[in-house]
């Protein structure tokens, strides 16, 4: 039963992924090659779609180090914001999202880029299983934040006086987890979060706080993937 559902929500992720790259890719685009295991199924979508010979000049930007390498081994073109500080669309993977299509990344540990990425982008499109949907931010799932080394047990003091339960994520040897950029993750659990602007504005605010893992605006588009097919939802005006 457990694999069943294991095996479904990957046929979804695969899903949601195949269509967005079909229906938002189109030639010529500078994309954004968002992380996580739905994200890794858009790289692939394009990289087939290359084999067949379409969308052999779109080119991308990868959100992390894993979405980098396997993009190199699939043969994608690569460009960096430097030289394309504007992209066309970006796809990327989320760990929860609410109906005004407000998300929670960063449980693969790439928020930073992510939303450097994402806010670089003209479009974003979220693609998810319908697991990842929401009632409200939090519900399922904590905020990821990235804290530089530096003091980070004070940014830890910071956000569980915010009323969050931090935990500071670690690999599985025990040793810290460290981001592509070198920095460390608290997973800030608050349950269902009834102001997200506001919480936002108070991490923002905080040095050592590098980045978190709310996205509140950054989304235009979900593609959503569930028993009941693939469903695009454009963000609610
Ligand atoms: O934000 C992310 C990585 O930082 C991922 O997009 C998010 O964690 C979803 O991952 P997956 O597609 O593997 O469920």
């Amino acid at each position: 039963m457990e694999h069943d559902s294991a095996s479904r929500t990957e046929h979804d992720k695969r899903a949601a992924a195949e269509a967005a790259v079909d229906r938002f890719f189109l030639p010529g685009m500078c994309v954004g090659l968002g992380s996580g295991s739905t994200a890794a199924f858009a790289v692939r979508r394009l990289a087939a779609l290359r084999e067949q010979g379409r969308l052999l000049d779109v080119s991308g930007v990868p959100t992390s180090r894993a979405t980098e390498a396997l993009a190199r081994e699939l043969g994608i073109p690569l460009i960096t914001l430097d030289e394309h500080p504007t992209l066309d669309v970006t796809i990327d993977g989320a760990d929860e999202v609410a109906p005004d299509l407000s998300v929670i990344k960063g449980g693969g540990g790439a928020l930073l880029r992510e939303k450097i990425v994402a806010q670089a982008s003209r479009r974003v499109v979220i693609i998810a299983d319908v697991t990842k949907l929401s009632p409200r931010l939090g519900t399922h799932w904590p905020v990821p934040v990235e804290v530089l080394p530096f003091g980070w047990r004070s940014q830890q003091q910071f956000l569980e006086s915010l009323g969050a339960r931090v935990v500071p994520r670690v690999r599985e040897n025990g040793m810290p987890y460290l981001t592509d950029q070198g920095n460390r993750v608290l997973d800030c659990a608050w349950g269902p979060i009834d102001a997200p602007d506001a919480l936002a504005s108070r991490m923002a605010a905080r040095a050592g706080i590098v980045e978190h893992g709310l996205f509140l605006r950054e989304a235009t588009d979900l593609v959503v993937a569930g028993p009941r097919g693939v469903e695009h939802r454009a963000r609610p005006s």
